[in-house]
C-alpha cells in the first residue's frame, strides 16, 4: 500500500482523509491514534484483486491492530481472521467477524482457549507441536467435537528482518521442525478428534523482499507432494503473513507483487484453496500516533523535544529501534534542527525519533507515522500512562473507537489488603 496515503498536506496543514489533524486534537487531546479507513479498504481491496480468480482467503492478523472498528470494518470487507489467542478469538466475534473464517495460531492454546475455538466452530487450528496437537485430540474428544487442524511447519528459511521478528528459522520457537511434519501428520490422520485441513508455515515479519516467501513456498510444496503420497489430503495452503511495509527507505514488493507471486508458485495447485494471514500490511500505513509538544530543551550537547506521547504508547522504537517517520502538522518556515523526540517516561530507552530535523516550537503537534500496526497492540500503562485514544476517520467523518483511559480504570483491579 505504499502507493496510497491518505496522509496529505493542504495548504502546510497535514490532513487524514479530509479532516486536518490538528481538528481531532482540539476535540480529542493528545496522545491519540488516528487509523484512515479509506486506507484500510484500499490494502484489503489490493489484497482481494490480485487472488483475482484464485481460490483464497484472507485472514487479517488480528495482533496488529485489534480494535474493535477495525476489525469490524474488515469483515463487512469479507475478511477472514488469524487469532492467537481466546482473548482475540473474543474480539473477533465481538466485532461480527466469521469464526468459519478464522484461524487459531500460536505457541501456547491453553485448554480453556481450545474449548472457546472450537465451541466458536473456528475454520482451522494452526497446531505448532506434537503436545499441542494430542491436547487437542483430548479437548475435542470430550466436547464430540472434531478440530480441524493444520500443522504449523518451520520450513527454516532466513527471512532477513530483525532477529525478534523473524518466526521460520529452525532455531525459532515457532512451528514444527519440517523434519518432524510428516510423523506428525501420520499420527493427526490417526487422532479420532482431528481432522487434518491444511497445511501451515509463517516465517516472520517485516520481510521486504518476494525470495523467502518463494522459498518457505516451494518447501511447503515439496512437503504438500510427500503428505499426498501418504494419503494425506491437504484442503487449504496457509502461507501465513509478513509483508512488510515502507517505514523509510524499504522497498518491500507491492501487495499486488506479492500475491501474484505466491498465486504464480502455488499455481499447480489450484485444489488448495491459498489462506493469508497479512496484519502489518493490510493496516501499517494507515494509522499514526499524534504527539504534541510538551518541552524544548537545549543543551550544548543535544536537541530534545519531548512529546506527551511515550514507549509506552509506541514500543517499537525502543524493542527494535524501529525507524517511524515523525512529521510536523504544521509545515513552517523556521530554522530545522536536529531534534532527539523523547517521551516523559524513566527510562533512557523511551524515543521515539533520533537526530530528526524538525522546525518545532512548543505545543506543536507531530505525526508519528505508520503507526497502524502494532501501535496500540502493544502499548502498556508502565509509568501509570493512561491508553492513549484510538480514532478512526472515513472521509470528513470523525469516530472515536476507543475512549482515553482514565487512571480509575488503571487501578480498578487492585485491592489494598484490610
Ligand atoms: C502466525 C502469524 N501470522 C501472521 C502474522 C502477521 O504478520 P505481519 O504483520 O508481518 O503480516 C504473524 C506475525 O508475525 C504471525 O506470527
Ligand atoms: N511486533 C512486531 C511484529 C511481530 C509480529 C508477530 N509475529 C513489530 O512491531 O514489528
Amino acid at each position: 500500500m505504499s502507493h496510497f496515503s491518505s496522509f496529505n498536506y493542504r495548504n502546510n496543514q497535514l490532513y487524514v482523509e479530509d479532516v486536518p489533524l490538528a481538528a481531532i486534537a482540539a476535540e480529542f487531546g493528545t496522545p491519540c491514534y488516528i487509523y484512515s479507513s479509506a486506507a484500510i479498504r484500499s490494502a484489503y481491496q489490493a489484497f482481494e484483486h490480485a487472488f483475482g480468480q484464485r481460490n483464497h482467503l484472507i485472514c487479517y492478523a488480528v495482533k496488529a491492530n485489534s480494535n474493535l472498528a477495525v476489525l469490524n470494518l474488515l469483515a463487512r470487507l469479507g475478511s477472514g481472521f488469524d487469532i492467537v489467542s481466546g482473548g482475540e478469538l473474543q474480539r473477533v466475534l465481538k466485532a461480527g467477524g466469521d469464526p468459519q473464517k478464522t484461524v487459531f495460531s500460536g505457541v501456547g492454546k491453553t485448554r480453556e482457549e481450545m474449548r472457546a475455538a472450537l465451541a466458536a466452530n473456528i475454520l482451522c487450528f494452526n497446531v505448532e507441536s506434537e503436545m499441542e496437537l494430542i491436547t487437542l485430540n483430548e479437548i475435542a474428544g470430550q466436547m464430540k467435537k472434531i478440530a480441524p487442524t493444520s500443522l504449523r511447519v518451520n520450513p527454516d528459511v532466513d527471512a532477513n528482518t530483525h532477529p525478534y521478528i523473524s518466526t521460520g528459522l529452525k532455531e525459532n520457537k515457532f512451528g514444527i521442525p519440517a523434519a518432524e511434519a510428516e510423523r506428525i501428520y501420520a499420527l493427526a490422520q490417526q487422532l479420532p478428534n482431528i481432522r487434518i485441513a491444511g497445511l501451515d508455515c509463517h516465517i516472520g515479519s517485516q520481510l521486504t523482499e518476494i525470495e523467502p516467501f518463494i522459498e518457505a513456498a516451494h518447501k511447503m510444496l515439496d512437503l504438500l507432494k510427500r503428505l499426498q503420497t501418504m494419503h494425506i489430503t491437504i484442503e487449504h495452503l496457509d502461507l501465513g503473513g509478513g509483508l512488510g511495509v515502507r517505514y523509510d527507505q524499504e522497498t518491500p514488493p507491492t501487495i499486488t507483487e506479492y500475491i501474484k507471486a505466491l498465486c504464480t508458485a502455488t499455481e499447480d495447485y489450484p485444489q488448495q484453496q491459498l489462506l493469508i494471514e497479512p496484519g502489518r500490511s493490510m493496516v501499517g500505513n494507515a494509522g499514526i500516533l499524534l504527539t504534541q509538544v510538551c518541552y524544548l530543551k537545549h543543551s550544548p550537547y543535544r536537541n530534545f523535544a519531548i512529546v506527551d506521547a511515550a514507549m509506552n504508547d509506541l514500543l517499537r522504537p525502543t524493542l527494535y529501534q524501529a525507524y517511524h517517520a515523525i512529521q510536523s502538522t504544521t509545515k513552517r518556515d523556521a530554522e530545522e534542527k536536529l531534534y532527539q523526540i523523547v517521551g516523559p517516561v524513566c527510562e533512557t530507552g523511551d524515543f521515539l525519533g533520533h537526530d530528526r530535523r524538525l522546525a518545532l516550537a512548543k505545543d506543536d503537534l507531530l505525526a508519528i507515522m505508520s503507526a497502524g500496526a502494532y501501535g496500540m497492540s502493544m502499548s502498556s500503562n508502565y509509568n501509570t500512562r493512561p491508553r492513549a485514544a484510538e480514532i478512526m476517520v472515513e472521509g470528513d467523518a470523525v469516530h472515536l473507537v476507543r475512549a482515553r483511559e482514565t487512571v480509575e480504570d488503571l487501578y480498578a483491579l487492585e485491592k489494598i489488603p484490610s
